[in-house]
């Protein structure tokens, strides 16, 4: 198969190719790029495979950086796009297939090729827009199909995450599973408990937000996957309630995560402990709290002026994305005019500030914030005017 048109992307990069052809060596567009291109889909980054070693691509080019030496890698800067570009490689011990703790270089683009995971992203393209397809990746495009390289079982055993990536590809293009992978999946979904965290989330997370969760989230739970993602083992009916009501993908992670944390039930406290266990960033687990706190409230009824207030906009609209999911209604319209009602939006928009409670007399110390802090809801609650006269007033008389 030949592409006609290339993407604006693989056009801008195919000086690259060409340059590292021309020095003697074989060069190739791989990965992603080359599967969501013949899918029609927008591409992001643009990986290349080449036979050249990083030592000699860095000598074609005048800029690169060095993302990976030791495991073949490097980035080579062209017109202010970085293309990752890495050697010829074979299946070794690693748990990482981006960060292998052994490299063999092999000498074919056939053997990189069948150590990659699915079909579909063992595809190669060459500048001319030719596509190499050792492994009939084009027949499981078509089909949408996901179905791993070879035996499935080694590609797991090469690197777990595949299996979280597998799931993940079934909801990000709508894909099936094809039996005999799923089967190995089911088998090896322990071998799971091996990854780092921080890579199964990232899985996880475009899971969730992917165009068909439904079906991610189905394969999750078949295969027994579900069991090693942290905390979720105590939480089974409410993962099975979440897919049969999760229609389409969550539209933020942080959507994502309020989708789970509201589901699973969890209280404040609980909400740190499932997060830090994800090990996500703290100002994650703080917002989560917030949005989960208002999705309870919106599965419930409405909220008042002071939730508003506290939630702020953008995870007003989280919160009650999470909740529709989880049966309540849409308030959204309610809820931006609700904030944009609001006497003040941020404490920084209150007509008083410390300094001119002090002028007019009050005491620095603890009491003087909790005194802005009063003024504050009975600003927010419509209570008292936001105007520094009656707000000095108030606190003074
Ligand atoms: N565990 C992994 C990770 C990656 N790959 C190979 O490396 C390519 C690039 O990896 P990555 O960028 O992580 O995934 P993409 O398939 O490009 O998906 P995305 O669009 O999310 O970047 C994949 O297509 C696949 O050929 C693999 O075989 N096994
Ligand atoms: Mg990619």
């Amino acid at each position: 198969m030949q592409l006609e048109h290339l993407p604006e992307e693989f056009e801008m990069a195919r000086p690259v190719l060409q340059t590292i052809e021309q020095a003697g060596y074989e060069a190739y567009f791989v990965g992603g790029s080359v599967r969501d291109t013949i899918l029609g889909k927008e591409i992001h980054d643009v990986d290349i495979a080449t036979s050249a070693y990083p030592d000699e691509i860095k000598h074609l080019f005048k800029r690169t950086v060095d993302t990976g030496i030791e495991h073949g890698t490097v980035m080579i800067l062209d017109h202010g796009t970085g293309y990752e570009t890495t050697t010829f490689r074979s299946e070794s011990t690693y748990t990482d297939f981006r960060r292998p703790d052994q490299v063999t270089f092999v000498r074919s683009l056939a053997e990189d090729l069948k150590r990659r995971d699915f079909t579909i992203n063992a595809l190669a393209m060459k500048e001319d827009g030719t596509v190499i397809d050792l492994f009939d990746g084009l027949a499981d495009l078509k089909h949408r199909q996901i179905r791993a390289v070879g035996d499935p079982q080694e590609r797991f055993h090469e690197d777990a995450l595949r299996m979280m990536r597998a799931v993940r590809f079934a909801s990000q293009l709508n894909f099936t599973i094809v039996p005999e992978t799923l089967a190995a999946m089911t088998s090896h979904a322990e071998l799971l408990r091996k990854i780092a965290v921080e890579r199964t989330q990232v899985e996880l997370l475009k899971l969730l937000t992917g165009q068909a969760p439904q079906q991610g989230l189905t394969d999750l739970l078949t295969t027994g996957l579900w069991q090693y993602c942290p905390d979720f083992a105590d939480h089974k009916v409410d993962l099975e309630r979440l897919t049969a009501q999760l229609h389409q993908g969550a539209s933020t992670d942080l959507t994502a995560w309020t989708l789970l944390t509201t589901s699973f039930g969890l209280e404040t406290n609980a909400i740190t402990t499932f997060l830090k266990h994800w090990k996500t960033a703290n100002q994650t687990i703080s917002a989560v709290q917030m949005t989960t706190k208002m999705a309870q409230h919106l599965l419930q009824g409405s909220l008042s002026t002071w939730q508003v207030y506290q939630c702020g906009e953008d995870q007003l609209m989280i919160a009650n994305e999470a909740a529709v999911v989880l049966g309540a209604t849409d308030r959204s319209r309610e809820l931006v005019a609700q904030w944009q009602n609001l006497p003040i939006q941020t404490k920084k928009a209150l007509a008083v500030t410390g300094r001119d409670l002090m002028q007019a007399g009050v005491q620095p110390g603890p009491q003087l914030g909790a005194i802005l802090g009063d003024l504050e809801y009975q600003v927010v609650t419509g209570k008292l005017p936001n105007e520094k006269p009656a707000l000095v007033a108030a606190v003074t008389d």
